[in-house]
């Protein structure tokens, strides 16, 4: 098996948004993932890639709360954010999701206006600024502004894939948030809308941390500064448990990394 401990480098160059200690996660009885230590810097993107089933989304689900709203999911160990443990008893999971905003696999815009899309998240916290300053801000940001300036008011659904998941991105950025997580945010785009996404997140991470998860190898290496290899191993009981591989520049993870079983993965043998 492969020696975790020496591959899972923790990133001390830049500022620490998440850092996660002995994390093991379950549903009911099941254990997901199993001995997570690693920590996720700030301004930068990381991106989760392993095999199906190794627990990328349930990780990244955890930065949010979101798995809270499954009755049979458990956390052990500690993820803490800028040091606080978030799962402390004086959080409020509603709370962290307007800090951690989510953008997911398929686009899903609200059956409302564009407008009315990025202006949702404001006026649900009674925002008090100028809200069509705000939307257009987000819009910006998202890179959909110009192509959607002169039809706010109409549906968010007459838009195509790749602007409805710009849009979502730009609706999740109108609300504030510190960081963005994305479970697969491209795998449902055409190439040319997938770009626009990865240019974006270059753009983006300077105000924002981005945590990815993405089944696109190619992706990650164009994408994230820092890189997380997960794979699962079988238990006795026949299940299997997912864990962290290796951690560390994409670059390397890529080209030079300390783990056959990441060199195996990255090259396409399996996976
Ligand atoms: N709500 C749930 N209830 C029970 N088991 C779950 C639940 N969500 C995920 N799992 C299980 O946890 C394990 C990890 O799943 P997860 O979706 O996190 O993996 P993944 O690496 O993101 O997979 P994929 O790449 O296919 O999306 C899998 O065995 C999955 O079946």
């Amino acid at each position: 098996m492969d020696n975790i401990d020496q591959s899972v480098r923790p990133v001390m160059s830049t500022e620490t948004v998440f850092s996660l200690e002995n994390v093991d996660i379950y549903y009911g009885n099941y254990r997901a993932v199993r001995d997570i230590n690693f920590t996720i810097p700030k301004n930068k993107v990381t991106a989760f890639i392993g095999p199906s089933g190794c627990g990328k989304s349930t990780i990244l689900r955890c930065f949010n709360r979101l798995n809270d709203l499954i009755d049979s999911f458990r956390l052990d160990g500690k993820i803490a954010y800028h040091g606080e443990n978030l799962y402390g008893s004086d959080i409020d999971p509603i709370e962290v999701r307007k800090y951690i905003g989510m953008v997911f696999q398929k686009p899903n815009p609200f059956p409302k206006t564009i407008y009315d899309n990025v202006a949702y998240g404001a006026r649900v916290n009674r925002f008090k600024g100028d809200l069509d300053e705000l939307v257009e801000t987000s819009l910006k940001r998202a890179v959909l502004w110009d192509e959607v300036k002169d039809k706010l008011q109409e549906s968010g659904f007459s838009l195509s894939g790749g602007q409805q998941q710009r849009l979502c991105i730009a609706r999740t950025i109108a609300a504030q948030p510190e960081v963005l997580l994305m479970d697969e945010p491209c795998s449902a785009l055409d190439p040319i809308s997938t770009l626009k996404v990865e240019e974006l997140m270059h753009e983006l991470k300077e105000n924002y941390t981005i945590v990815i998860v993405t089944h696109n190898m190619q992706q990650a290496t164009r994408v994230a500064d820092f890189t997380a290899f997960f794979n699962a191993e079988a238990t006795q009981k026949g299940s299997k448990v997912g864990y962290l591989v290796e951690y560390d520049k994409t670059a390397t993870i890529f080209s030079n990394p300390s783990q056959q079983s990441t060199r195996d993965y990255v090259s396409g043998k399996f996976g």
